[in-house]
């Protein structure tokens, strides 16, 4: 079976830096990753490139079946859907809900072309499987930020993307607000029909056991991937984060704390 994601020998370079530097990443299939790193290790670099919206100076990159410079980028778009603050903050604020969640049918920020019937229905499915489904008729300013994440992985899955992108999902959320979006994103993970999912984050405890791989970020360099229990330890995170810290695993999450 083909990989989802696979990149080889991957370079970017900008202002004489490299901002990615020979990246070898391979997802396959039934796999949830996480991605971790420090601010500027390259991370936005990385989804904005898996997206097709930059391209890898040196190296080879296929996602979906898709190899670049072969695909037609706008198509392998539409089959994958990405939740990020930069879209949260484009969305106008008196937008009803479930007409955010419509407008990723059409990868759109606002609503331009017209939804049917059938896609409110599945707009409405898709909120009741995430959670929001009570938020129905407010808008998307009056929602909490975890409600507000909540609406926008629902828009994210409207066009049954293959592969779901979730930017750093649980930021400014409080730590029940965060538990509860862990907990939803969780049960979408481990559902039957789930897309592959890349979590991007900065807190290893978000990393809940259905994500079972982690790539660890580091300069633009791949510091290490691989399953979790084998690239979250002790002394690997303390060097990757240059500062002394220890793990401690509960219910398959582990937890870090400074030494
Ligand atoms: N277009 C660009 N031109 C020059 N430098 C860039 C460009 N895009 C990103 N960079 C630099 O590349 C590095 C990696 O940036 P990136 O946004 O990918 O990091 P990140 O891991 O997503 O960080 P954060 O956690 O803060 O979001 C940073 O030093 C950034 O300034």
């Amino acid at each position: 079976m083909e990989p989802i994601i696979k990149l080889k020998n991957v370079k970017w370079q900008r202002e004489g830096k490299k901002i990615l530097d020979d990246v070898n990443w391979e997802v396959n299939s039934k796999e949830h990753w996480a991605i971790l790193g420090l601010n500027g290790s390259g991370k936005t670099t990385l989804l904005n490139m898996i997206n097709g919206y930059i391209w890898p100076s040196e190296g080879e990159m296929e996602v979906l079946g898709c190899t670049f410079g072969k695909t037609d980028i706008r198509e392998l778009r539409k089959r994958i859907g990405w939740v990020s603050s930069s879209l949260s903050a484009r969305i106008q604020g008196t937008t009803d809900t479930q007409d955010v969640v419509v407008s990723g049918k059409f990868a759109s920020v606002g609503l331009y072309d017209m939804p049917t019937e059938r896609d409110f229905e599945k707009a409405f499915a898709l909120m009741e499987r995430i959670g929001v489904r009570h938020l129905i008729g407010r808008s998307y300013e009056t929602c909490s930020q975890g409600e507000q994440q909540k609406l926008l992985i629902a828009r994210g899955l409207m066009a049954d993307p293959e592969l779901l992108i979730l930017d750093e999902p649980t930021n400014g959320l409080d730590f029940l607000s965060r538990e509860e979006l862990m907990k939803t994103i969780n049960e979408l993970a481990r559902s039957e029909k789930a897309p592959t999912i890349i979590l991007v984050t900065h807190h290893i405890e978000e990393i809940l056991p259905v994500f079972s791989h982690t790539l660890l970020l580091r300069g633009g360099e791949v510091y290490a991937q691989g399953a979790n229990e084998d690239v979250l330890k002790e002394e690997s995170l303390s060097d990757f984060f240059n500062y002394p810290v220890s793990v401690e695993w509960q219910e398959g999450r582990a937890w870090l704390k400074v030494k």
